[in-house]
């Protein structure tokens, strides 16, 4: 079988590559803004915001900062907390904790003796922290704003008691309008040093994809040309008004799916036929890691969600008590005792309010009032694959 892969693990949204095109400038800014907490560790204590959409590089931009000052620095340590996972003080304390090979007690202890032991050990151990709290708006919509106003506070009474600095804060958002929720003081204390990220533009997006695909295909497995095609879907255009475009994540996932298909097919290369069935298969708004991170019985909601609709491909909308009926289905089929009617309106709150699904109430014309469900802008077969293949694997069926 020819191959088309050398390195496949490079087209993963974990892997950070080599180069970062078009983000150098973001880089060295960080660089710069952290420059005295790297030099003289504890001397001050940075804090930085980054903001820009989706897929447009500030995770792997500040992940890839983080590498590079623990290798200035053996006593410094990279966190990268995601508050898409960890929502409330304790968790990400937590996490932190573990991050920094701290033990921290799973139970039994209140978020300020939580904080307390993390501060101890960071300063008994020596070493100093750069926190990177990601998707940081979840956390400030969980748990109120005064559980971000203590993260940004981190140590500033012990330095008050005589201890150094030992963290520096990367706060990463699509916006600012978690900065609006804090309290003066904590917005004060927070600062107004923001870097920026703006939407890829076609150009960017193919340089982004050419650093990929020499790090992850065989040479002989694409044209420039196969690149360029994906960056046009892939790229802003001021033409079409679509709030995917600019998203490199979007372009890398096609590109990986149109070099499996070509290998599934046992093609020598990526054609542009591959390119277009990717496209067309390849999840927009939602994240496979944002699926997999739902409670069990929430993804087998999603998952009968997909399936009515997919059972009713004239209508855009399906009535919840259809999605319920397959939903127990679904249930009686995984062996798993479904969930009660009030937990499934949980669910689809909870669904709706993450942009998995949109709800409506229904109009006039049909009986009685019912909220109808609907997935406008996601690939349904794509997602059904997507879900069963994480739920089947969580069940381990
Ligand atoms: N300049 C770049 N060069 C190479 N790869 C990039 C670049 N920018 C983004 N990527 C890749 O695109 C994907 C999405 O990037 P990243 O997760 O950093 O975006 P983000 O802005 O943090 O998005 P989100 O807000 O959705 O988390 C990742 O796989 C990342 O490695």
């Amino acid at each position: 079988m020819p191959r088309i892969f050398k390195n496949e693990a490079a087209l993963t949204p974990e892997y950070i590559p080599g180069k970062l095109p078009h983000r150098e400038e973001q880089l060295k800014q960080l660089e710069a803004y952290f420059s005295g907490f790297l030099e003289n560790p504890g001397s001050m204590y940075p804090k930085v915001i980054l903001i820009g959409r989706p897929g447009s590089g500030k995770t792997v931009t500040s992940r890839k900062f983080g590498n590079h000052a623990m290798k200035l620095s053996n006593m410094v340590r990279y966190v990268h907390v995601s508050c898409f996972l960890n929502r409330t003080l304790s968790s990400v304390l937590k996490d932190i904790g573990v991050q920094l090979n701290i033990a921290i007690p799973k139970r039994g202890y209140s978020t300020e003796e939580l904080l307390k032991m993390l501060l101890d050990m960071v300063r008994e151990k020596n070493i100093y922290a750069i926190v990177a709290l990601d998707d940081v708006f979840h956390l400030v919509n969980n748990s109120g704003p005064h559980a971000l106003g203590t993260l940004i506070r981190l140590g500033e009474e012990y330095v008050s008691r005589g201890d150094k600095y030992r963290f520096g804060i990367i706060l990463i958002s699509q916006d600012l309008s978690f900065r609006d929720q804090l309290d003066r003081s904590s917005q004060s204390s927070l600062g107004n040093t923001v870097i920026r990220f703006e939407p890829y533009t076609k150009d960017q997006i193919f340089e982004i994809l050419l650093v990929r695909a020499q790090e992850a295909l065989i040479d002989d497995a694409y044209d420039e040309e196969i690149l360029e095609m994906i960056a046009d879907v892939a790229g802003i255009d001021e033409k079409v008004l679509d709030d995917h475009r600019g998203d490199a994540r979007y372009a890398i996932d096609i590109l990986w799916r149109a070099s499996k298909l070509a290998e599934i097919k046992g093609a020598d290369r990526i054609l542009p036929e591959h390119v277009r069935e990717a496209i067309k298969n390849t999840l927009r708004g939602i994240r496979s890691d944002e699926l997999r991170m739902l409670p069990l019985h929430e993804k087998i909601f999603l998952l009968a969600i997909v399936k009515s609709l997919m059972k009713n491909p004239n209508s855009p909308y399906i009535p919840f008590g259809i999605a319920e009926d397959e939903y127990k289905m679904l249930c009686e089929q995984y062996n798993e005792e479904p969930r009660k009617h009030t937990q499934l309106w949980e669910y689809l709150r909870d669904l709706n309010l993450k942009g998995f699904v949109e709800t409506r109430t229904s109009s006039k014309g049909m009986r009685g009032r019912t909220t109808l469900v609907s997935i406008p802008s996601e690939p349904l077969m794509t997602l059904d694959e997507e879900l069963r293949r994480i739920i089947e694997g969580e069940l381990g069926t």
